[in-house]
């Protein structure tokens, strides 16, 4: 294995499991039964990759493209995948809302916009709390994802047959979503938080992840001793890395230096998926970008507006829109100051018509979620089809606007680099330009 091919991580004794070295494994799932664990792990290893490390190859060159500011990165989906819904019309609503939105956001910045589903194995669910009380006062598992345990009470606890399951749906996902960008003419990746680490590693072939295109490290996995950030190290996918308000530019650094020792390697590798809220921005934001400049990394900056803007109202999670649109802004904002534009979006919607977040107009923002039927998420809220379409439109303004500020300061560059040069060169401009018209339109 050369260093060239995985930037001089192979010289500190990774392998697929190296992560079981490590004492920190935060978010395990602990099963009664680790026989039936180790079997579907086999099982699934020997399955075909659902992504071929071709197919990411190509992908890391999207986001190389991206880490430059020629390209941008939109990544959409459900916060937990559900099994039930792996359904043609509602995969192909997810679809075509990825679709459109890169549409409107191509047509404001000008750059090829590159679709990426949380789909197709988003199945396995960080969780603040790792058991719930019911009203009952009985004691369950919390809900980890289809892949871990089921949303019903009686499904609660860890089935490690549902990991089987959980590649087979991932399966005809990725089935209807070639056919989908084949009869649309646009390519689109899948995506998911690489947590269950048994799962992650059993579809590890040679050194890429064949399960998805991108994989991302979560905030609540994020430690620098830990499992998850051991078996991302590894592997040649292109990674992702919340960054949540308590992050330090130290920390931030240890996390990029681990995850690619070399700065020269680093090209679109990591994309940063900043996951604020709306008030830290501007304080928490400035001394990352900064340091992350220093370093000479090439990264992606993405926000991710949803998981530091969540919010209980009556017992609901939900989320507001606003500040949405308003973290967006600000992160624009901040990055702009710092020379640099934002590489990729990251949000959670689906293309259904559910009733799961706040609407814009803070006089309605007084919180009419109506339960019920159109919520019905199995862990965070989504943006639903209409609502998400929105929010992209106005994030597409607020580029289209940064795009023609671009533009504006280089022709100023312009013209004042036609004023400082000497009046030879602009007479002998001027000549050559005379004669290239009269080239055109009398010969
Ligand atoms: O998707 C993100 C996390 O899994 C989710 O926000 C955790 O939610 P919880 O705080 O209800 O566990
Ligand atoms: C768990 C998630 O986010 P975070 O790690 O940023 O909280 C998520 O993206 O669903
Ligand atoms: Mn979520």
């Amino acid at each position: 294995m050369s260093s060239t091919l995985n930037g001089g991580r192979e010289s500190t004794c990774w392998s697929p499991v190296s992560w079981k070295q490590k004492g920190i494994y935060s978010q395990q799932v602990k099963y009664n039964d680790n026989a039936t664990l180790d079997r579907a792990c086999a099982q699934i290893g020997r399955l075909p990759p659902l992504v071929n490390p071709t197919t990411i190859d190509e992908l890391k060159k999207h986001f190389a493209a991206a880490a430059r500011g020629s390209a941008f990165i939109l990544v959409g989906g459900d916060c937990a995948e559900n099994f039930d819904e792996v359904q043609e019309s509602i995969i192909r609503g997810k679809y075509s809302l990825l679709r459109d939105q890169a549409a409107s956001i191509e047509s404001a910045m000008q750059v090829p916009v590159h679709i990426i589903g949380r789909i197709a194995g988003q199945y396995a669910k960080p969780r603040s709390q790792p058991m719930e009380t019911l009203s009952t006062g009985e004691v369950v598992h919390a809900f980890r994802g289809h892949n871990v345990n089921g949303i019903e009470v009686q499904e609660r606890d860890p089935d490690p047959a549902r990991l089987v399951q959980g590649y087979l749906f991932a399966a005809a996902t990725m089935n209807c979503l070639s056919a989908a960008s084949r009869n649309e003419g646009r390519e689109v990746w899948s995506s998911h938080e690489a947590l269950h680490l048994e799962l992650e590693s059993c579809q590890t072939k040679e050194l890429y992840n064949t399960s998805a295109g991108f994989l991302w490290l979560g905030e609540r996995t994020r430690q620098i001793d830990g499992a998850h950030i051991e078996y991302l190290r590894g592997i040649e996918n292109p990674l992702g890395v919340k960054i949540g308000p308590t992050t330090t530019p130290q920390n931030l650094l240890a996390v990029l230096k681990t995850l690619c020792p070399e700065t020269t390697m680093s090209d679109g590798r990591i994309t940063l998926i900043t996951r604020l809220g709306v008030a830290n921005v501007e304080k928490v934001l400035p001394p990352l970008v900064q340091a992350v400049k220093r370093s000479q990394y090439r990264v992606v900056w993405m926000s991710d507006p949803c998981h530091g803007n969540g919010m209980v109202v009556d017992g609901t999670k939900t989320r507001s829109m606003s500040a949405m649109l308003d973290e967006v802004r600000n992160t624009i904002n901040v990055l702009r100051q710092n020379g640099i534009s934002l590489g990729g979006l990251h949000l959670e919607q689906t293309g259904e018509d559910v009733n799961e977040c706040i609407a814009y107009h803070p006089v309605d923002d007084s919180i009419k979620l109506e339960n019920g039927e159109r919520y019905r998420t199995l862990c965070d809220p989504r943006l639903s089809g209409v609502q998400a379409r929105r929010l992209v439109h106005d994030v597409a303004g607020m580029l289209r606007r940064e795009v023609s500020q671009q533009d504006q300061k280089e022709t100023e560059l312009q013209w004042t680099g036609w004023l400082d040069i000497s009046w030879i060169k602009r007479t002998r401009l001027i000549v050559e330009g005379l004669a290239t018209l009269k080239r055109l339109f009398l010969s």
